[in-house]
């Protein structure tokens, strides 16, 4: 089975080069890339579009083992395919968590099973997530965790923290940090700022983010390990990054769509749909993240997918957990919000999506050359489409993002050779 994407925008994100050509794919290969002629047994025009590498998304939550109801490894994965996505890495939060050699390799396994898109897991940092026990991080590893996370909170303990730091330089795998002081956070539900206290919520305020930013960045330092600091939200934050990378340390910065588009506003009209870890910050904030994205400080485009029941989104801001989804908007909101404003080029953009998040978590790098694995997404950057969360693959049909109209939109998609996604057809099996 030959498959032609014909007459596309062929975009190689590091050399900086798009050429409008055609990419063949063979079996589970592409073999070609330049005018191919009438050669395939199917044809997918791509006029108009461009072809990159698989996307890949190193922070999504599917929820399996423990919570089908808000996501599976099956549901999650359709959602990716549909968002362009075709390897994401799921975070440890389960239930059990990810903190034994066998929970990962019932990820992997389920995976392999039900996932259309290329799944990897983390494993958390301490057992449970409880912040007392470290985990048997080489048994993790050796099961296949690509990196170590107490993602949903910071681990508040030093002497535990330090000692995880050291077993990743050890085995020459990252932390990942989700920057939060519990202490800090409190009962806050949404950003200190003008809307906490026009909502009477007490707030987090951006020292609970900058306090920890700081704190993994000395760890970092101190030990030699790599970091990955999760959706990064403050300009303080976003600062401290630049000075460390500045000064050496082996340091790389996330973004969310959301923290890079929107602002706590938002949850003056969406209420608790808004309520996300950290929380949406203010006008400075999304323009230091911005900042950030440009000059390189920010390395990661990542979605931090976090589906919750609607029920569950229904309690109210203070009852409502933490988190929304992201899969299925992700290159919408990049699209509309940075490329199509002139503020990150179509390289760049497509570089934080796809080969940086890849290095730093290990994965192989998707790339469009004869003999590369062929993980291809085709986007259409002009595309027009309104948010309809009812057309979601995701569990969660609900979003504070219900109803933008976005410009640019994962089209086709396709893993390892085999097309799963196609905008007029839907997920194909
Ligand atoms: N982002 C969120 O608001 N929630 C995430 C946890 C996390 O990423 O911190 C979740 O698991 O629901
Ligand atoms: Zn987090
Ligand atoms: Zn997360």
């Amino acid at each position: 089975m030959k498959t032609v994407i014909a007459n596309g925008w062929v975009v190689e994100p590091e050399a900086q080069s798009v050429v409008q050509t055609d990419v063949l794919i063979e079996d589970d290969r592409i073999v070609a890339v330049g005018d191919v002629g009438a050669v395939a047994d199917c044809r997918i025009d791509a006029t108009g579009c461009y072809v990159t590498p698989g996307l890949v998304d190193i922070h999504v939550h599917f929820r399996d083992p423990g919570f089908p109801e808000k996501e599976t490894i099956a549901s999650g994965a359709r959602a990716a395919a549909a968002g362009g996505i075709t390897s994401v890495v799921c975070m440890p939060n389960t239930y059990p968590t990810v903190d034994e050699p066998g929970v990962v390799e019932y990820v992997l396994r389920t995976a392999a099973e039900q996932g259309i898109v290329r799944v990897h897991t983390t494993a958390s940092i301490t057992k449970g997530l409880k912040g007392k026990e470290i985990t048997e991080m080489p048994a993790l590893a050796k099961a296949g965790a690509v990196t170590f996370t107490d993602d949903g909170k910071s681990v508040m303990d030093p002497v535990i923290l330090l000692e995880a730091f050291k077993w990743a330089a050890r085995l020459g795998l990252p932390i990942t940090s989700h920057c939060e002081d519990h202490n800090l956070v409190r009962a806050g539900a949404i950003n200190r700022g003008e809307v906490s206290k026009a909502l009477g919520d007490v707030g987090i305020p951006s020292l609970a983010e900058e306090l920890v930013v700081a704190r993994d960045i000395l760890f970092a330092e101190h030990t030699g390990a790599r970091l990955h600091l999760q959706h990064v939200t403050t300009a303080g934050g976003v600062q401290l990054i630049r000075e460390a990378k500045a000064r050496g340390v082996r340091v790389t910065g996330e973004a969310t769509p959301h923290h890079f588009s929107v602002t706590d506003q938002l949850v003056l009209t969406q209420g608790a749909l808004a309520k996300v870890n950290p929380p949406l910050r203010t006008q400075a904030d999304v323009d230091a993240v911005v900042a950030g994205l440009q000059d390189g400080t920010l390395d990661v485009i990542a979605t931090d997918h976090a589906p919750h029941t609607w029920d569950e989104k229904q309690r109210g801001l203070q009852q409502a957990p933490f988190g929304f989804v992201g899969l299925e908007t992700s290159v919408g909101m990049t699209f509309t919000h940075l490329v199509h404003t002139g503020k990150l080029s179509v390289f760049d953009a497509i570089k934080k999506m796809t080969v940086v998040p890849a290095q730093i978590m290990g994965l192989p790098l998707p790339r469009l050359h004869p003999g590369a694995v062929a993980d291809i997404t085709v986007i259409n950057p002009n595309l027009e489409w309104e948010v309809d969360t009812a057309r979601f693959y995701t569990r969660a049909k609900h979003s504070p993002l219900a109803g933008t109209r976005l410009r640019g939109k994962a089209v086709q998609t396709f893993v390892g050779g085999r097309w799963i996604y196609s905008h007029e057809r839907g997920i194909l099996e």
